[in-house]
């Protein structure tokens, strides 16, 4: 079942058509990645996916709601089923909150845990997932390296069990060593939970690591989209071929 359907979805600032009529489908339980240098479109894509930005046309439907016209119940429910992480877990962590708090807020916000008790237990069990000693909790993020406050920030995505989860460049800002770790528990994540995932960044190879389907934009426009299989031996667009020649290839299965 198709989760995530954008549509034909076109957006002009002022002169720059920064998207035209893109198409993007995430389904359930679907690894997705869009690629794209700087520039191409990317963040714009992903602010009209969240409402930040309204399309001139298009559609963009999740799970049945409008997404472009949701009432406030499907706002609601928008907003929990769908959860981010982004790039830079220092500037989206609130550096005054512990992670008990960070990683409870979203559930305190969507009534899911009623008592302090049942949070606590909740947050424990979530931080163990990611990797994390439960008994940290009290710490607040400055306290943490750039890879564990990348943890944090996926412990509290996962802690309103969303059904997609919208990664921006997730690890551009981690040094590569960590940044592998980080995929890795994505993909962990993702397969023990069943998630969707839209993984979104400039580097064809971080993304070819986690997902099955690629699209690749480029000045507002997919120019390729298909299998990671596909993309990588066989990419039809001569942009697809350059972002290829300027990174390494990630697995050697896909390199034969
Ligand atoms: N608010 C805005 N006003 C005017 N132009 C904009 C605005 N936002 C984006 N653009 C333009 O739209 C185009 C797409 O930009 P966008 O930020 O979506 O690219 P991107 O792929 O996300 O790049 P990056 O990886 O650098 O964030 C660019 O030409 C950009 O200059």
């Amino acid at each position: 079942m198709t989760l995530l359907d954008v549509r034909a979805v076109t957006k002009d600032f002022r002169g720059t058509r920064a998207l035209r009529a893109v198409d993007l489908a995430v389904g359930e339980g679907e690894t997705v990645g869009l690629v794209g240098e700087s520039g191409s479109g990317k963040s714009t894509l992903l602010k009209c996916v969240l409402r930040l930005e309204r399309p001139d046309s298009g559609e963009i439907r999740y799970d049945g709601i409008d997404v472009i016209r949701a009432d406030r119940a499907q706002r609601r429910r928008f907003r929990r089923e769908v959860q981010m992480v982004f790039q830079d877990p220092h500037a989206s962590l609130n550096p005054r909150m512990t992670v008990e708090q960070l990683v409870s807020e979203g559930m305190l916000v969507h009534g899911l845990e009623r008592s302090r008790a049942g949070r606590r237990d909740r947050v424990a069990e979530l931080l163990s997932m990611v990797g994390l000693d439960p008994s940290d909790m009290g710490r607040r993020p400055g306290s943490f390296s750039g890879g564990q406050r990348q943890r944090i920030a996926i412990a509290r995505a996962l802690a309103v069990r969303p059904r997609l989860l919208v990664c921006d460049e997730p690890v551009s800002a981690l040094d590569v060593s960590v940044q592998a770790q980080v995929i890795n528990l994505l993909a962990d994540m993702q397969a023990e939970l069943g998630l969707a995932v839209l993984f979104i960044a400039h580097d064809l190879a971080v993304v070819g690591h986690l997902c099955t389907r690629i699209a690749v934009i480029s000045r507002g426009e997919i120019v390729e989209s298909g299998p990671r299989e596909q993309v990588f031996g066989a990419p039809r667009h001569e942009y697809t071929r350059a972002l290829l020649d300027a990174v390494p290839i990630p697995d050697p299965t896909i390199a034969r």
